[in-house]
């Protein structure tokens, strides 16, 4: 297992309800900040249209994610609306190992581990949708769920929402350029300290 003070890259953990814009406010942090990189994770799910292999996830068959359990191979995974997703070892520490930053787009317990694991060395921010209605509606809109999955991610949704005072900052995602704004400054100023 990683020794988090060994290294000298530090971690960034984006968690909010499917939907809320945590990739699109990674997407435009990333173009605004040095020296970070994102945290790519393995995934069972099916490929989205536009996804790529290596960009958005590794996609592994459930019986590969398994194996990579057993093996070691997650700094974390977890299991949820019926797919495996996880965290690759040998990924993170080729990442921080070199003094590169790390941004991960995690679930709620994810994030719990992340800190765990790294204590002092990681950052936690919950992002929030203005409201359920306005994360239905963005879910809908990027139209990559059928109904079944629609319906998964807003009941977990209520779950994650109940996980928000234990992160370190809550940033609601109402306009898009200001809550880039604010996300930007927040890591700018913890990559900042030493
Ligand atoms: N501030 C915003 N205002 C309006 N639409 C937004 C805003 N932020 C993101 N969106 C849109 O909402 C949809 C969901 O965003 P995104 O895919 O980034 O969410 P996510 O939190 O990463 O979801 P998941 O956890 O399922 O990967 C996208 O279609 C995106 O363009
Ligand atoms: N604990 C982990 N959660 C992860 C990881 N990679 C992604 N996620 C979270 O999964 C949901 C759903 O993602 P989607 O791409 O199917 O919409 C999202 O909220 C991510 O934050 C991981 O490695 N570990």
């Amino acid at each position: 297992m990683v020794d988090a003070l060994q290294h000298k890259g530090k971690l960034i953990v984006f968690s909010a309800p499917s939907g809320t814009g945590k990739s699109t406010i990674a997407t435009m942090v990333l173009e605004r900040i040095p020296n970070i990189q994102f945290s790519v994770s393995a995934t069972t799910r099916t490929k989205r249209a536009g996804e790529q292999e290596g960009v958005n996830y590794y996609f592994l068959t459930r019986e590969e994610f398994e194996e990579k359990i057993r093996n070691g191979g997650f700094i974390e995974h977890e299991f949820f609306f019926g797919n495996h997703y996880g965290t690759l070892l040998d990924k993170t520490e080729q990442i921080i190992d070199r003094g590169t930053h790390m941004l991960l787009d995690l679930d709620v317990k994810g994030a719990m581990n992340v800190r765990q694991l790294f204590p002092g060395n990681s950052l936690l921010l919950f992002l929030k949708p203005p409201s359920i209605e306005v994360l239905e509606e963005r879910l809908k809109g990027r139209e990559s769920e059928d109904e079944e999955s629609l319906k998964a991610r807003l009941e977990r949704a209520r779950l994650e929402l109940g996980y928000a005072d234990r992160f370190d900052e809550v940033i609601v995602n109402d306009h898009l350029d200001d809550a880039v704004e604010a996300v930007t400054a927040i890591v700018s100023k913890f990559l900042s300290n030493t």
